[in-house]
């Protein structure tokens, strides 16, 4: 059984390798991939169907699972398209403020909605050990964060950081919203016991790097995720996607439910 499955922003740089991806997966079709007006060249190459308006190409494909690796705005309205149409849908976008993410959830009750800030296996898995580690560890560990992106990535911290950094407060009772900091300058004082540092690095063509640090006394621990390759994120997303197609709405699926 093959999943049919519509790619937007096929011209950006999650986009063109999903699409490319999905083309070599025997186990979904390539249906349709959209793109902003005036980015559309060369994407019939893909031998697909290209459109700019989501709503009239899910018309032509009843069923199909989007998947959407865009910008905040127009996810959001895709995910309000997609739920008008009864299509499933992937969303890999960051940079989602918690109100946006609230809308998202209100929209996954309605119809099949999945939204992870980090698609590779290797983060979701972190995002389960980090815990135990926490707790292990105890309060004595200082725990910070630094993420590495290449110089055209637009948001920042990451939602990987963001992500991962709520696994760190959550493991320690803590609201990231109030203990977050994610700019340190001038005399700062002394650092506050319940803190999680969360720095942002921006240069070159990095595709993706992240360290905790738990910082103790005499010691420290430094867990690294590197991604090689935008193909990781990618893969996940198809995985993701052909999961979602058999699901009903009720909750926003992340890769947790994909893995379970
Ligand atoms: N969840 C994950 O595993 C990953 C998430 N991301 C996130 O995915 C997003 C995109 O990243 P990149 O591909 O590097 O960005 P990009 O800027 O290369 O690509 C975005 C594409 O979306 C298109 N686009 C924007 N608005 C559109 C609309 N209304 N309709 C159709 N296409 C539209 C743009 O024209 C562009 O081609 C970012 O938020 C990034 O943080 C990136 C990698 C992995
Ligand atoms: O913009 C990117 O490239 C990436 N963005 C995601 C994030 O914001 O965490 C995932 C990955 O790190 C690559």
């Amino acid at each position: 059984m093959s999943t049919p499955i519509i790619v937007m922003g096929a011209h950006g740089r999650m986009g063109a390798t999903i699409a490319q991806l999905i083309r070599n997966d025997e186990a979904a079709e390539l249906a349709a991939v959209c793109e902003r007006a005036g980015r559309g060249e060369g994407l019939e190459l893909l031998g697909c169907e290209v459109g700019e308006e989501l709503g009239a190409v899910l018309k032509n494909h009843p069923g199909a699972v989007v998947i959407d690796f865009t910008a905040v705005q127009a996810s959001l309205s895709n995910a309000r398209v997609c739920a008008e149409h009864g299509n499933p849908i992937v969303i890999g976008t960051t940079g989602f403020t918690p109100a946006e993410l609230d809308e998202l959830r209100s929209i996954a009750e309605k119809n099949p909605t999945f939204w992870a800030p980090n698609m590779s296996v290797g983060v979701n898995v972190l995002q389960q050990v980090l815990p135990e580690l926490v707790k292990k560890l105890g309060p004595d560990y200082d725990l910070e964060m630094v993420e590495l992106h290449h110089n055209k990535k637009k948001d920042a911290p990451s939602g990987t950081a963001l992500k991962l950094a709520e696994c760190l407060a959550e493991a320690r009772d803590w609201d990231l919203q109030e203990v977050g900091n994610f700019s340190r300058e001038g005399i700062i004082g002394e650092r506050p016991k319940e803190e999680i540092g969360v720095q942002t690095i921006r240069g070159g063509d990095v595709v993706g790097v992240h360290t905790v640090y738990f910082m103790g006394p005499g010691e420290r621990i430094e867990v690294t995720h590197h991604a090689h390759s935008r193909d990781t994120f990618a893969q996940g997303s198809i995985r993701a996607a052909k999961w979602l197609a058999g699901q009903k709405p009720g909750k926003l699926y992340a890769m947790a439910d994909v893995f379970a």
